[in-house]
């Protein structure tokens, strides 16, 4: 591709590739120099030139010189745009998800469902890109925009023809995840996190709200969780911009929830759409699976998808990993679950879905990760307080943080929980402190291979853990 094929004009120089880090930029690269959280990209243009970069893209202010300068207010999004064109041609149909918690869940069971139905389906999200063959991780939820666009070409490449990929509240203001044609895009809940980032909870709705005001396609679907408070606002959005609107859950219209009965593997729903009630047993507990199942059988339904079968294969749907995680039996006969829940909002979500489930004891361990939103510690400890039987409090990732000042500040929401720093040590004593009527919850994360300590990342996993504690 010839940069005046991109840029409009007759520049005829021959453009490789895109790159956001100049130590990435190779002779006939177009360089997105972008003011960062750490450092402003636009110091590194020199190098970037030097480097061989044919084109900057860059506020109108920035100096460059000895490569075209593409200037914009808005550098992110034009790059996104210009490097959409390069990597283009990407699958047909892609939707993406947004909301606090559920998006990992949704990508993962849209991929599913659309399987199911026979096409070739990929996910991209905090799980890395997942096809039916493979699973690569990519270390962010939302990669940065030349690997997210070039995963999505590649993806094409393979036959891919349907995507969802999570659209996370940073991915969305840094616009890490433009360019391509999003045919429906999903809003789960909203609650609290990332404040650390964002500031407020105005603003971190207001960057998930960018979905549906400027990603999703002018002629695509709004998919809404409908029993979310915040809930109105998207779909409001939705209206005032012409688009379609699917909504999902008690107070949906599509996919109407009118019945959830709990059962020992999973629960029967019992779903009323297009005038007619279906029941389905999907394999998988907890209210909040529910959602997210729904949610998703939303976003294959806006994209074309059969209601009768798309409800029916609710029924073979496999369990995301992490989330609500069956890990192991303990001697005295108690099953140990690992969950993602990061937030409150998620703690009360794991901890309402096995209540049911419980007999005697729910044994809580749970951490918070450091160089995040420190005011969501405090709120998880009352959460978890409020709703577990015994609470041990233990460390996540500390990251740069000092980790005993964390749990101090979850223990000031749950002053009788036990405190045990080291994550091993707190997993065998929940594991040992279960009875054979107990359930013991290891919350936090999820599917992650390794604890963040410093800037070490040392391999821990909470379900090989477990396993061990158990055995
Ligand atoms: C706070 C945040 O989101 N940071 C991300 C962001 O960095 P930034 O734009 O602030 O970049 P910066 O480090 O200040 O650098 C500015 C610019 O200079 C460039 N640079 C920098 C150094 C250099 O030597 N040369 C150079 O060219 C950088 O590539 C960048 O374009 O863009 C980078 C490239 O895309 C990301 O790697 C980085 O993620 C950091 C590592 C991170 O931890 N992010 C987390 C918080 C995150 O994004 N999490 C969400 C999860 C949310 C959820 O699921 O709940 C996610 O989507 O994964
Ligand atoms: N619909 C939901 N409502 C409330 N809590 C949920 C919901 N879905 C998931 N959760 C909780 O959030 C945790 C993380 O779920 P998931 O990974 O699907 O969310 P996510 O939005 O991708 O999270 P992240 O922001 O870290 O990428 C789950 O383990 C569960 O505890
Ligand atoms: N996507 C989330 C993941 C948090 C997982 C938890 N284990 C932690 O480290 O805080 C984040 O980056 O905030
Ligand atoms: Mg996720």
């Amino acid at each position: 591709m010839r940069l005046g094929t991109l840029t409009g004009g007759d520049a005829g120089a021959v453009v490789t590739g895109f790159a956001i880090d100049h130590r990435k930029v190779a002779p006939g690269t177009i360089f997105g120099a972008f003011q960062g959280t750490q450092v402003n990209g636009e110091d590194f243009i020199p190098a970037a030139v030097k480097a061989g970069a044919i084109a900057v893209v860059a506020r109108r202010g920035a100096v460059v010189e000895g490569a075209l300068h593409i200037a914009d207010d808005n550098p992110r999004e034009k790059f996104a745009q210009l490097a959409a064109q390069f990597f283009a041609p990407f699958p047909g149909i892609a939707v993406a998800v947004t909301g606090t918690n559920g998006k990992t869940s949704v990508v993962e069971m849209t991929r599913q469902l659309w399987r199911m139905a026979g096409f070739h389906a990929a996910s991209i999200g905090t799980l890395g890109v997942t096809t039916a063959d493979e699973r690569v991780s990519t270390g962010l939820t939302t990669p940065d925009i030349v690997t997210f666009l070039s995963n999505v070409a590649g993806l094409a490449r393979e036959g891919v023809t349907h995507l969802a990929f999570e659209a996370s509240s940073h991915g969305l203001s840094q616009y890490r995840t433009e360019g391509l044609p999003v045919r429906a895009a999903a809003f789960t809940n909203l609650s609290r996190d990332h404040l650390d980032y964002h500031g407020d909870m105005a603003a971190y709705f207001h960057a998930k709200l960018r979905l549906f005001a400027d990603v999703l396609d002018l002629d695509g679907a709004a998919v809404v969780w409908a029993d979310d408070p915040n809930s109105p606002r998207v779909e409001d959005l939705a209206r005032a911009r012409g688009n379609r609107l699917v909504t999902v859950g008690e107070h949906g219209e599509t996919l109407r929830l009118v019945g959830r009965e709990p059962t020992l593997l999973g629960q029967g729903l019992t779903i009323e759409a297009e005038g007619q009630v279906y029941t389905v047993n999907l394999p998988l507990i907890g209210a909040y699976q529910a959602a997210n199942a729904l949610t998703a059988a939303g976003l294959v339904i806006a994209t074309g998808g059969d209601v009768a079968a798309t409800i029916a294969n609710l029924a073979r749907l496999q369990p995301v990993r992490g989330r609500l995680e069956r890990a192991a039996i303990t001697q005295a006969g108690a099953p140990v679950y690992v969950d993602y829940a990061h937030t409150p909002d998620a703690l009360e979500a794991a901890i309402a879905a096995l209540k049911p489930h419980t007999s005697g004891r729910l044994i809580l361990m749970f951490g918070a990760g450091g160089d995040r939103d420190r005011g969501k510690r405090e709120p998880m400890g009352q959460a978890a307080a409020a709703g577990a039987d015994r609470v041990i409090v233990t460390d996540d990732n500390p990251r740069g943080e000092d980790p005993a000042a964390i749990r101090a500040e979850i223990l000031k929401g749950a002053p009788d929980a036990t405190e045990i720093g080291d994550r091993r040590a707190a997993i065998a004593a929940a594991v040992a402190m279960a009875g054979s009527e107990d359930i013991v919850l290891l919350a936090g994360k999820g599917h992650e291979q390794g604890q963040i300590v410093g800037d070490r990342v040392l391999a821990f996993d909470d379900v090989a853990v477990a396993r061990e504690c158990a055995a």
